[in-house]
Order: C-alpha cells, then sequence, then structure tokens
C-alpha cells in the first residue's frame, strides 16, 4: 500500500486519519511513528499559516510530502476563541478536559440560542521543492452545557452536530467521518493524492 505522511502527534487526529485513507487505499503514517522529530512551533496567526508551517517544517526533515492538520474550534460568542490556540487553551500541557472546562465557564452565561459554533480543518500539502498550498473544511454546531458521549477526542464531547443532533462524542467514528471538518476537507484532496504522491518512495 502506498504511503502518506500526516504530520501530527495528535492520537485523536491519527486514528481519522488512518480510517479516512484506508478506503482510499493509503497506509497513514503519523509523527507518532517518528518520535525523534520535535514538535514544530506553531506561531502562525491562522489555520492556515500553522498548517504550512508544520507541513512545511516536516517535509523539509524527512525530504518528502507531508500533509498537516491545523484544526480547532471557533466560538462566534467568544469572538472566534478558542480558534489557533485550541490544543493549549487551558494551557501548554494540552488537557482536552481542561479545556472544555473552560469553554463551559466562558459559556455558562450564554443563551442556548447564542451558542453557536464550528470545528475548522486546513490541511496543507507540503513537499521538498514545491509550492505548499491548503484546503479546508468546516462543520457547523452549538457547544452544550455539558460533556456528553466518549468517542472522539479534543472538544468533541461539548460539540453538538446539528446535522446528526447528537453530541460529536456521541458520533461513531464512521458517523464522524462522514461529517466532520477533517473529512471535508480530505475529499477536496482526495483526487490530487495520485499525482501528489507520484514519484514518492512506496
Ligand atoms: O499540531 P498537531 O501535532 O497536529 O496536534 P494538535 O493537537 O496540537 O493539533 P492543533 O494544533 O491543530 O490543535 C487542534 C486542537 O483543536 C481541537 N480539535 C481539532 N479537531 C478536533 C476534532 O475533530 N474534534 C475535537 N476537537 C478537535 C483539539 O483540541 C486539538 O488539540
Ligand atoms: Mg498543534
Amino acid at each position: 500500500m502506498q504511503e502518506v505522511i500526516i504530520a501530527t502527534k495528535n492520537e485523536g487526529k491519527a486514528k481519522e486519519f488512518i480510517r479516512m485513507f484506508k478506503p482510499l487505499g493509503y497506509e497513514v503514517k503519523t509523527l507518532l511513528d517518528f518520535p525523534e522529530i520535535q514538535d514544530v512551533e506553531e506561531t502562525g496567526k491562522t489555520f492556515e499559516e500553522n498548517a504550512k508551517l508544520k507541513a512545511e517544517t516536516i517535509a523539509n526533515v524527512l525530504g518528502r510530502m507531508v500533509i498537516a492538520d491545523d484544526s480547532g474550534l471557533v466560538i462566534n460568542s467568544l469572538d472566534g476563541r478558542p480558534g489557533v490556540f485550541s490544543a493549549r487553551y487551558a494551557g501548554i500541557e494540552k488537557s482536552d478536559q481542561a479545556n472544555m472546562d473552560k469553554v463551559l465557564s466562558e459559556l455558562e452565561q450564554i443563551a442556548d440560542n447564542k451558542r453557536q459554533a464550528r470545528f475548522y480543518c486546513v490541511l496543507a500539502v507540503a513537499a521538498p521543492g514545491k509550492e505548499t498550498f491548503t484546503v479546508s473544511g468546516t462543520c457547523e454546531g452549538v457547544i452544550l452545557r455539558e460533556k456528553r458521549g466518549s468517542y472522539g477526542f479534543g472538544y468533541d464531547p461539548i460539540f453538538f452536530v446539528v446535522e446528526m443532533d447528537r453530541a460529536m462524542a456521541e458520533l461513531k467514528p464512521e458517523e464522524k467521518a462522514q461529517i466532520s471538518h477533517r473529512s471535508q476537507a480530505l475529499r477536496k484532496l482526495e483526487s490530487q493524492l495520485p499525482s501528489l504522491l507520484s514519484g514518492e518512495n512506496e
């Protein structure tokens, strides 16, 4: 099977990419398979900038094409926060529970009809000597008042998916893969994968 490198150290993302790429005929490797590679500092102001930064840095380290994912939760009534700070919203130790608790407490006084939010995902494709490009996807929802469900990762337990009438963390992996911001973005890339990977090592 042809191999695709996803420049992420996030276990939840890694599992989703493995599942999404399998039916397309690709085997996914992530940075969890390359523990010697250091974290890329995410200094960008936008998801696009950070996705490019991660993809280009790792493409240069490995000398081959890689895809990076920068994603997060954007909440209207918090002026777009946590946004690019989603992973480290409650502190640098990146705790999903602490991040969700912080959002829930910030929204405590916010009425039910003002809790709209979206997940956003940017995928950047980079290869040494080639122009980097990005695709993006979104998933619309509402922030719940307490956590629900145990599938997924990150903010999934507090994100109600309008389209599915359930919390993201109540969706089975195959259901999340039908509607998620990540799979929307990947769909825009799918048809280009064979040409992007031609000339890469098998
Ligand atoms: O940078 P990498 O190594 O990929 O891993 P990360 O966890 O730091 O990833 P990001 O910088 O892109 O931050 C994304 C954060 O947004 C949240 N997030 C992204 N996609 C999500 C999803 O599908 N479900 C729930 N939360 C998500 C989650 O808290 C992530 O840690
Ligand atoms: Mg990160």
